[in-house]
């Protein structure tokens, strides 16, 4: 049964974080139950009153390990894993129309347009069959997030947000040993990546916060520590 017990209460990180659901109104499957929910709203987007999934955002700066920890998400929880940087850079392989664009605004650290971004997710999302998503780097900034809700309308808000926390030169040093070949992974890109963190992520992440669905994990320590303190949040939902 999926439900979210009291005692996790310290991982949400402001005090004004309560639950935005009681466990009475879960039923078996969080998520079966807040489509049921959602779908008493009107309007239109990506979701509608037959389909309305269960969204995590997952955030952190850099190199805070998002991508990692979701791969042991998806293998332990069944979700699907949308990783919005990943949605970019595949535009870049396929040279598609925004591809010279997105390739240049990586490079920098900057950040790609609302549009460009969430019509990606948007098509993901409507080609999976999933019911329950993590969707991974994205909101990058307040404008993503406003834009992504004007979108998507119906269940806009995410069901819960994971931010990994983690101190800058723990990210950079993560981050400059990746070796993925990536056009960003390089001391004068990182640093900009993480300017854009604190200046615009920071916000996002703190207007969860407020909406009390935000869950701050100590991003430090090993990949399996790390996921430990992921399972207390997610074993909480089942
Ligand atoms: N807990 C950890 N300890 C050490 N290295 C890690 C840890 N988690 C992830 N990494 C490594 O750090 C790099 C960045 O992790 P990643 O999951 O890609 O982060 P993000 O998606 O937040 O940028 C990768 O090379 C990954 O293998
Ligand atoms: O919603 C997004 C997600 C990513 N990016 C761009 O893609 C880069 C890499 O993002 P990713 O999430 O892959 O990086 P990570 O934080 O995992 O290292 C970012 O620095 C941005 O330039 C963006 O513009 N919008
Ligand atoms: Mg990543």
């Amino acid at each position: 049964m999926w439900r979210r017990v009291t005692s996790l209460s310290h991982l949400l990180s402001s005090p004004k974080s309560s639950p935005q659901l009681t466990p009475t109104s879960y039923g078996p499957k969080i998520w079966e139950t807040l489509s049921t929910e959602v779908s008493k709203k009107s309007g239109g987007g990506i979701f509608s009153k037959e389909r309305s999934p269960f969204i995590t955002f997952v955030l952190g700066g850099p190199g805070s390990g998002k991508g990692t920890q979701c791969s042991r998400i998806v293998e332990t929880y069944g979700f699907t894993h949308l990783s919005a940087g990943d949605l970019l850079r595949k535009e870049i392989t396929m040279n598609s129309e925004n591809g010279a664009m997105i390739l240049d605004t990586i490079a920098k650290g900057k950040i790609v347009p609302s549009e460009v971004t969430i019509k990606l997710i948007r098509k993901a999302i409507e080609s999976a069959e999933n019911d329950k998503f993590l969707i991974d780097g994205f909101p990058r900034t307040e404008e993503n997030r406003i834009a992504y809700e004007r979108i998507v309308q119906i269940g806009a808000e995410p069901n819960i947000v994971l931010f990994f926390d983690c101190p800058e030169e723990v990210m950079v040093k993560r981050v400059l040993s990746r070796n993925e070949g990536r056009v960003d992974d390089n001391i004068d890109t990182v640093k900009e990546r993480l300017k854009a963190f604190r200046s615009l992520n920071l916000p996002v992440i703190n207007h969860y916060s407020n909406k009390g669905v935000l869950y701050k994990i100590d991003g430090t320590g090993t990949e399996d520590e790390i996921f430990e303190r992921v399972r207390a949040v997610f074993d909480a939902w089942k």
